[in-house]
């Protein structure tokens, strides 16, 4: 039986890969731990302790908030607010982002933006869903309040990112830049526990998830692609299998360890595309190009976008290098 490493003994040894660590990013990536293990508790209990189903308010994308949504948020937003590695946050159930106010915060060298719960529609019917994270040093002077440029960094300028899925195991898979890794929390112990180490996503698969609902509303070369992959041809694996969860952070987590591609296009009716670019694709574009996949908005690198806006929307075309070049092509042939 191989030795059993902790999330935390794990970062501690990777310190050393920082020169001149200090050891609050480590100590902000425990507090992401902390929070998740909370946030786990009320998932698995939520049907009996009546957090399931909506909250009852709308948020600022206009998308009805579940219970889990906000519970969620507030303890991700409590972790990061009493941790004091950070000086403030911008999240996807808050209109704007929060400067915190107290001195040990605004002594804080990073920001996090974050998507507190993802796969909302999927809470009630039991189905895998997730919290996803992205760690920046902030731009403004320690010891003064959060700036919105602060929140607005290229997705090249994360230091860490990550997510956690709540699924039929709860694991936290997280990059700093040196690789990806994967930890799954041992209920017995409490702690994360290293399982999926150097993940490396195939170069190519057989599975894809698109919400086939919105073909005849977006970018024809999406249905060219479509067409592709139900094509008959045993040499290239085809017809692919369809495999569309609606949690985006359960989708790409599929995809990292089988293989796979991930599409969610803007449409007739959602110009802009639905996913938002700064807690939701960048830094599941930072973990994807860590392990070896693509994450574009069908041409450009999506850590490449300049964000003007908190909530800002993008195409989103992310997975196996191979697949997603392959849609690349259909798009421009449909051109
Ligand atoms: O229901 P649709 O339109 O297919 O959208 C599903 C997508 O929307 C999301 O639920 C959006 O994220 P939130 O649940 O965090 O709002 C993704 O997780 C998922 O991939
Ligand atoms: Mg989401
Ligand atoms: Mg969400």
């Amino acid at each position: 039986m191989s030795k059993v490493v902790t999330l935390n003994e794990f970062i501690l040894d990777r310190q050393d890969d920082f020169p001149f660590a200090t050891g609050e990013l480590s100590r902000l990536l425990n507090d992401i731990a902390l929070a998740s293990k909370i946030v786990n508790r009320d998932v698995n209990r939520a049907g009996l302790v009546d957090i399931l189903g909506a909250q009852g308010n709308t948020n600022v994308q206009g998308e009805e908030q579940q219970k889990l949504d906000v519970i969620a948020d507030e303890a991700f937003i409590k972790a990061f607010e009493n941790g004091g590695e950070v000086c403030g946050i911008a999240s996807e159930e808050n209109d704007d982002f929060v400067a915190f106010e107290s001195e040990a915060a605004m002594n804080g060298k990073y920001v996090v933006l974050f998507d507190p719960l993802d796969g909302s529609s999927n809470i009630d019917v039991n189905v895998s869903i997730g919290t996803i994270f992205s760690i920046y040093r902030r731009k403004s002077a320690i010891g003064t309040k959060a700036t919105l440029e602060d929140m607005l960094q290229k997705g090249t300028e994360q230091v860490a990112a990550g997510y956690v899925i709540y699924g039929s195991s709860t694991m936290l898979v997280y990059t700093t830049g040196k690789g990806v890794n994967g930890f799954t929390l041992d209920p017995s112990i409490g702690e994360f526990c290293l399982s999926h180490p150097d993940i490396k996503a195939p170069e190519t698969g057989r599975l894809y998830a698109i919400n086939e609902g919105n073909l005849n509303r977006c970018h024809p070369g999406l249905k060219d692609y479509c067409e592709y992959v139900r094509q008959d041809d045993p040499s290239t694996g085809r017809p692919y299998s369809g495999r569309y969860i609606g949690s985006l952070v359960a989708d790409v987590h599929r995809n990292l360890i089988k293989g796979g591609v991930y599409v969610y296009p803007s449409t007739t009716n959602s110009p802009e595309g639905k996913l938002r670019l700064i807690y939701e694709c960048n830094p599941l574009a930072f973990i994807i190009e860590q392990a070896g996949g693509l994450a574009t908005d069908g041409k450009n690198r999506i850590m490449e976008i300049e964000p003007k806006r908190l909530h800002q929307r993008v195409d989103y075309y992310a997975g196996s290098k191979q697949m997603v070049e392959k849609i690349h092509e259909c798009l421009r042939a449909a051109e």
